[in-house]
């Protein structure tokens, strides 16, 4: 079912601070930095370049009550979660309820560039697992 990984989340304390090391010293240029209130956390999407080329989401809480704020103060800047797209977010779901796969959500979440869902930890061997169907328009791949 899923076809390509989107995104590599890494929690950062601070966003500029962590563009210092992702921009200016490896090169990666920031193609969105945006607020999701949803989430309650603030993003950068680094792009690796090529038109299916999965990108770093450097992801830093906005607010010092939520589940990733305290993941950051129990487990420090990290790995966060992987992304990986699927066509049919809709038919994953399905998919997951059916397999009793310990999801997180019971509709699909809006996500910054698309609809998601999040998978629990204990369901995938410990890592965050978020799946996503794009919005066709979300992401301009960039040409490297
Ligand atoms: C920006 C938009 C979107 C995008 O478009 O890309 C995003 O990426 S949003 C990203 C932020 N949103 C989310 O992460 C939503 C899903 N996450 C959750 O619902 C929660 O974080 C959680 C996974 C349910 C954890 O909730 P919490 O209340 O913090 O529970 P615990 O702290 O007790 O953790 C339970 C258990 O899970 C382990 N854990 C927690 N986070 C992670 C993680 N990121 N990776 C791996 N494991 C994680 C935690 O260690 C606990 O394990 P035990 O200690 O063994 O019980
Ligand atoms: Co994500």
């Amino acid at each position: 079912m899923p076809r390509r990984i989107d995104h590599v989340a890494i929690i950062v304390r601070n966003l500029e601070q962590a563009l210092i090391f992702y921009r200016d010293t490896l090169g990666l240029e920031p193609r969105a930095i945006q607020d999701v209130p949803s989430e309650q956390v603030r993003i950068a999407f680094l792009p690796m370049g090529g038109p299916q080329g999965s990108e770093i989401e450097l992801i830093e809480p906005t607010t010092p009550d939520s589940s990733l704020s305290r993941f950051l103060e129990k487990r420090g800047e990290g790995m966060h979660h992987l992304c990986l797209e699927v066509d049919d977010i809709d038919a994953a779901l399905q998919e997951m309820n059916e397999r009793e796969v310990a999801v997180l959500d019971t509709q699909p979440r809006l996500a910054a560039e698309g609809r998601a869902i999040f998978l629990h930890p204990k369901a995938t061997h410990g890592v965050l697992l978020e799946l996503i169907e794009k919005r066709p328009q979300a992401t301009r791949r960039v040409e490297r």
